[in-house]
């Protein structure tokens, strides 16, 4: 696995060495150690989580509050989304900075996103399958957003916005300015 860190450098690209035969492939999808090593300190991941969703399907972008906070790995085994993180940390020299990249089926990328982010993804093909590990269990009471089309992000989701398929509760998200953001740059 080759870690690289992303432009928000707590964010870090997972590259996965694939062993390819004439049975298919074979690749460690996680690794406790070495990706430890890398990250810095100890994740300990406690909840797996599976969605399904077709092309334009957008989900986020959500977070929760801490001591609910949550670190997730996220990955895609079937299809390809754009996936978007957003920096909520106050104080943080990338805070309300994002970045967009394109996790597949294909290039098996996986991205680390730490505590004090907001996460989302929107569908690229007919078919998504995403699965992600997190270090805090779910607390539906804890859950924030923002909404997705928030003008100071200006995040690019790549698709039209008629293409997009949005819960009721995510186009009630709040914006930027008025979400419950991460207080000072600190590892929750
Ligand atoms: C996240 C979660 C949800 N649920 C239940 C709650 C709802 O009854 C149902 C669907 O939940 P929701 O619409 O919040 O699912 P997503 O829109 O995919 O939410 C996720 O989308 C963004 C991209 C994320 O990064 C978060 O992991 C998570 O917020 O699953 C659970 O039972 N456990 C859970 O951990």
């Amino acid at each position: 696995m080759k870690f690289i860190k992303t432009e928000i450098p707590e964010v870090v690209l997972c590259k996965p060495t694939v062993f390819n035969d004439d049975r298919g492939y074979f690749f460690e999808s996680f690794k406790k150690n070495t990706f430890e090593n890398f990250i810095g300190y100890p994740v300990n991941f406690c909840q797996d989580n599976e969605a399904k969703s077709t092309k334009g399907v957008l989900r986020g972008l959500h977070y929760q509050l801490p001591p609910f906070a949550q670190s997730k790995l996220v990955r895609v085994v079937k299809g390809s989304v754009l996936d978007v993180v957003v920096d909520i940390r106050k104080n943080a020299p990338t805070f309300g900075k994002y970045i967009a990249i394109e996790i597949s089926e294909e290039n098996k990328y996986q991205l680390f996103i730490p505590r004090g982010f907001a996460h989302g993804y929107v569908g690229l093909s007919d078919e998504v399958i995403f699965m992600y590990k997190v270090d805090n269990y779910y607390n539906q009471e804890a859950e924030r957003g923002i909404i997705y089309n928030d003008n100071f992000l200006g995040i690019d989701w790549k698709l039209d916005e008629k293409e997009l398929i949005i819960s009721e509760k995510d186009k009630a998200q709040p914006l930027f300015k008025n979400a419950d953001i991460f207080e000072n740059n600190k590892t929750y």
